[in-house]
Parts: C-alpha cells; structure tokens; sequence
C-alpha cells in the first residue's frame, strides 16, 4: 500500500508526496523484512516510530550490539535478512561487532546505521557523530553500500538483501545519511524506483562430475565420517541431509549448532566419540562444516596418524583447500548437493563397515556410562553436571525449545551433555566464541519462531548483554535465563595475592541476579539444587513468563576452559614456580 507523507500544497499542482523514511519503509515492506531490531536515536528515531506505525515490528533494545546480534540470529533462523538500526557513530560502531560476527558466521543480516553529513564528514568539519561509516564497516561485512538520494533506496535495499544472503550469506552494511530521510519526491516515482527481489538465494546446483567424484571417494572408505556443520543446518534441507545420512549409512559428527539436524540420540550420532572418530577416520566428508580452529584446520594431533581424505560440500568455492587438500570439492547450495548425492547415490550402496560402527559405539557408550552417574548429582550448591543433567531432561521432554548457550564452563559442559532433538534449536557463540550473544540471540529467537527459548548463560556471559533482561520484560517474551552463578570466571575462587583488589576473574560473591529479573517486573528465582531449577525452568516453560533464575553452583567447580591450543598461553616462568 502506498505509504505517502503528505500532499504538496502549490495550487493547482497538488500531488501525493513521499519521502526517505517512508521510502525506506515502503521498500522493506515490499521485501517481507518485517522485524526490526535496534535502538532509536538521532537521525532514526522517527523511522522506527515510522516503521512501527506501518506495521513492521520495531523491537527496541538497550544496547546495539545486542540488536546486533539478535538481527543476526533472526537471519540464521529465518535465511532472510535480519535488520538491525542504529544512530550514527557510537551507535554504529556499537552494532559493528554483531555484523562482523553475522560475517564470520554466514549469517545473513543488514546494519542500517543513520549517518551525518557527507559533504561535511569528509571534510571533516567536526559534524555531530562525524564518522565515515562506509569506510569503517567495509573490511568487516560481506558488502557495504551508501543511499545518498532518496529515489535510490529501493536500489539500496535490494543489493543489501541479495549481498546478505546469495552464495556464502554475511553481514552487509547500508548506510543512510541524515539528510537523505527528508528527501522529498512525487509519490508515483518513489514508489515506481522501489526493487522487489526476486530469487534473492538462487538455488547452486553442484557439477554431476564433483558429485560422482564425491560420492566415489566416500564409497571407497574403510572409516568414513560425516561432520555436519552450522551451514547445513542453515540449509533447512533437513529431510535430505537425514536421507542422505541415513542412505549413506556413515555417522555423522555434528558441530555444535548442528546438533539435532539429525537427532544427538540417533545411532549414527558419533557425537559422543569424537576424539575417536576424528583420529581414526579415513575419509572425511564435511557439510556446511570448515576446517578452522573448531576442527583443529584438519591435521594435527586432533587427527591423529592415518592418512585421511576430505570431501567438503560448501557453496563458497574459496573455502576449498582453505587448510589441507580437499580432494573432492562439491561446490553447491546444501540443499541441492545432497539431493544430488541422494539421486546419485543409486539403490546399492553399502552401509560404513561394520566394524567401524562398532569401534563408535563402543567408545559413545563408554562415554556415555561415565558422564552418566555425574548427571544424577543433586548436590547443593549443584556443580555444572548436577545442573546440566536437570536441563538435560527438560530438553528431552520438550525437544521444540530453542536452546540458547554461552559461558566457558557453562558452554562446553552443555554442548555435551544437554542432547538436542531437532534442528536449529542449539544456538551459540558461533565461530568466534564470542561472549554477549545471549540476550540479543534469546529475544530474536522468541520473536522470530514463537517457540519458548531456554538461555543457559554463564555469569561473566550473562553480564555482556544482562540488559536486555528489561527488553525480555518490555516485550512479554517466553525467555527463561538461567544463570550459572559460581561467582567469577572459570571459578569463583581465585585470590589476588598481591594486594586488596579481587582477583582479576571473580566476581562478588553470591550474587542474587534473579533480583536483578524482579526489577522489571519478571519472575526471579534462587535455585540452589538441580531438584530446584528443574521446578523452576519447568513452571517458567509452562507460563511463558520472562524468568531469570540464579542457578547457584559451587564457587570451585569449574575449570579454566578456553585453552585452545596456543591461544590462550601459560607463562612458563609462573609454571615453574
Ligand atoms: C573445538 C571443540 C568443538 C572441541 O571440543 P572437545 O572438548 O574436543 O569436544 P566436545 O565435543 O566438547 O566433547 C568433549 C568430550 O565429550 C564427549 N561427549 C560429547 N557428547 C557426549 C555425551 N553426550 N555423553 C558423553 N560424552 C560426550 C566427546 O566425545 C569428547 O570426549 P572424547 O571423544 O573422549 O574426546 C570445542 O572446544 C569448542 O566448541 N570450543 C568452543 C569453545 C568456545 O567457543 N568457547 C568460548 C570461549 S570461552 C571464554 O573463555
């Protein structure tokens, strides 16, 4: 519908008029981008209070980079574009860590950011917020564009749709200067210079030759291995890539947010022997998965000695050879590659060899019976398996809520233990393992599927987006956080032996944050055993009331996690003392 500011009032001349904001508005709409997420401010406060009066959901945080990385799980979700708006500079810069993040991750969002002036920014005649934006987000985002004239936003917009989510989706910057909202022009034209995005992700349909050349090489397998990654769950070709797993008879190895593409308790899942499968296999066949730091970039001890072959199925052909030889490179959306494979692969194939299987199930069972016994822990304050196991039991009696995990301890505790049922329900740090997504990740996950969401955040992690608690409120969101509160970093128990100052990874000691929840009108709860947060998470589940419940673990349980090879060192010197 035409969404026109005003009439012009020159007698006889009078005519329907638009302007920027209305455009802009106009030419999501007409793209279905109907969720906003960000915060209002000079130049974009009438635009959201515009776009919300229009019909788009216009959902306002306390803090951009959350906006940010809410915009980018929407687009995870969803394959659309996830938005997020903000002021210039500050703002801006603010939401510039969730578009690098949404690149590194294949994400697809759009960063809209107002901006000043640009004859006077390049200048650089000191105006408010005066930064080039463009310049700064290029090197970070897929594709960054600039609007200058209001008669080019539907241009704009459409190459920021079809940058952010054709071939490798990513982070895409558009930039909108102040002065470019209050544009005036005739209706007619400005709704004419509109651009509808048609195919925006056309399908990639991979070469029959690399398929052949694929599937040849996994037949050949005395060891095969299947790593699905986030990109295959991305794919929502979720019936194929099952089909093709079970087809193929090979387990599979999900990487963390492609747990439950295929169910954690499904037979193939080798999940729980991962160390096992990695060294020993001789054929590796990745799905939307990379071989970066995650998966030790395919060589090293990780990988033990027996020679191994990769396939990798990507629809990036540069991700091919990225760290070792891959010697069957199938270039493709996921989606048609494994239909490809499936219409390929022909009614005799054989399963993996048997005593492949037989090697993984041992080992998963093995693991399995030792974490077991650790799950059942109902000691009080609970340590991390205590608390794990009764989150564990929720998940598996309601496999449709989205889990939402960050945190040191608290995330690689639970990437194990808490099983996932079905795709996309494990959302993450992602690639970079980064801290602050929990809020941002748990308010789009509401919004965007309607499914009640379950964030398991540790204490430091919580603390980089714990604002947001009030937007949850605001809101009326089905979000209950849970937070592992043992009081500092890794551990709450480190001492600064040289002076009065806490040590540099504790917190205060028994922090109530479900007070914190109170506050803005929420549900709080202290729950000091895993009987006690079961209760809880489960009476939160039911209301669908924004709850925050402080899950009190013991202050030494825990361990310094995050030593990922040389990343995070230990001085010798202090070693040796
Ligand atoms: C790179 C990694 C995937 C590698 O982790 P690993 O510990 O090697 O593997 P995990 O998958 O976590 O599994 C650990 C072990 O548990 C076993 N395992 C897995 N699932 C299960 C179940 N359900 N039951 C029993 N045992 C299990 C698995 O086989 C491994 O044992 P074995 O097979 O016996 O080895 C991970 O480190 C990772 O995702 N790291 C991201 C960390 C991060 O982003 N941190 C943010 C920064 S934190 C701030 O400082």
């Amino acid at each position: 519908m035409l969404n026109t500011a005003t009439k012009s009032e020159a007698p006889g001349t009078e005519q329907e008029l638009t302007d920027g904001f209305h455009l802009v508005i106009d030419a999501l709409k007409l793209n279905g981008i109907d969720t906003i997420y960000g915060v209002p401010g000079i130049p974009i406060t009438d635009l959201g209070r515009m776009a919300q009066a229009a019909g788009i959901r216009v959902l306002s945080f306390r803090h951009e980079q959350n906006a940010g990385y809410a915009a980018s799980i929407a687009g995870f979700l969803t394959k659309r574009p996830g938005v997020c708006l903000t002021v210039s500079a500050p703002g801006f810069l603010n939401g510039l860590t969730a578009l690098a993040h949404a690149t590194t991750n294949c994400f697809p969002m759009i960063l809209v950011s107002g901006s000043s002036e640009r004859e006077i920014v390049d200048l650089q005649q000191g105006d408010y917020e005066e930064m080039d934006q463009l310049a700064i987000a290029k090197p970070l985002c897929k594709a960054a564009f600039r609007v200058l004239h209001a008669q080019d936003i539907g241009i704009g917009l459409a190459r920021a749709i079809r940058a952010a989510v054709s071939g490798r989706p990513g982070g895409v910057y558009l930039d909108l200067p102040a002065k470019l909202f209050s544009q005036v022009m005739n209706a007619d034209a400005g709704q004419k210079s509109l651009v509808k995005v048609i195919d925006a992700a056309p399908e990639q349909i991979p070469s029959p030759s690399s398929v052949k050349r694929a599937l040849d090489v996994l037949k050949s397998a005395k060891r095969p291995l299947i790593i699905l990654g986030k990109g295959a769950a991305y794919a929502q070709a979720d019936e194929a890539i099952k089909n093709f797993v079970e087809k193929s008879g090979v387990p599979f190895l999900p990487m963390s947010m492609a747990k439950g593409l295929l169910p954690d308790l499904h037979p193939q899942c080798a999940g729980a022997a991962r160390s096992t499968v990695l060294k020993e296999a001789d054929v590796v066949m990745l799905i939307g998965a990379r071989l970066n730091w995650l998966l030790s970039h395919g060589k090293g001890k990780t990988w033990g000695e027996a020679p191994k072959k990769f396939i990798q199925v990507d629809i990036e052909p540069k991700e091919m050879d990225s760290n070792v030889e891959i010697v069957a490179p199938v270039v493709g959306d996921i989606g048609s590659c494994v239909s490809a494979f499936l219409d390929a692969m022909g009614a005799n194939w054989t399963a993996a060899p048997t005593d492949w299987l037989s090697t993984i199930a041992k080992k998963r069972d093995d693991n399995v019976a030792k974490m077991a016994p650790k799950l059942m822990s109902n000691a009080s304050p609970m340590d991390y398996h205590g608390a794990l196991g009764a989150l564990r039991a929720i998940i598996a009696e309601r496999p449709d809520t989205i889990f939402v995990n960050e945190g040191a301890n608290t995330l690689d505790l639970a990437r194990g233990v808490v099983d996932m049922h079905k795709p996309r329900k494990r959302l993450d740090v992602g690639t970079w393992g980064v801290m602050g997504i929990g809020m941002g990740y748990s308010i789009a996950a509401a919004v965007e599927t309607g499914l009640p969401v379950l964030a398991v955040e540790g204490d430091s992690a919580f603390g980089f987006s714990g604002m947001e608690i009030e937007t949850i409120c605001r809101y009326r969101l089905p979000i209950c956080v849970v937070i592992f509160n043992n009081d500092g970093i890794y551990r709450g128990t480190d001492v600064n032996s040289a002076g009065d100052d806490p040590a540099t990874t504790v917190f205060v000691k028994g922090s109530r944050y479900d007070k914190m929840m109170e506050a803005f009108g929420g549900v709080g709860v202290n729950a000091t055993s895993p009987d006690e947060l079961k209760r809880a998470v489960n009476a939160a589940l039911d209301s669908g009331k924004p709850t925050l419940i402080n899950a009190v673990i013991d202050p030494a349980a825990g361990s310094e996690s995050g030593r990922i090879g040389n990343l995070n060192p230990q001085s010798v010197l202090q070693k040796k003392k």
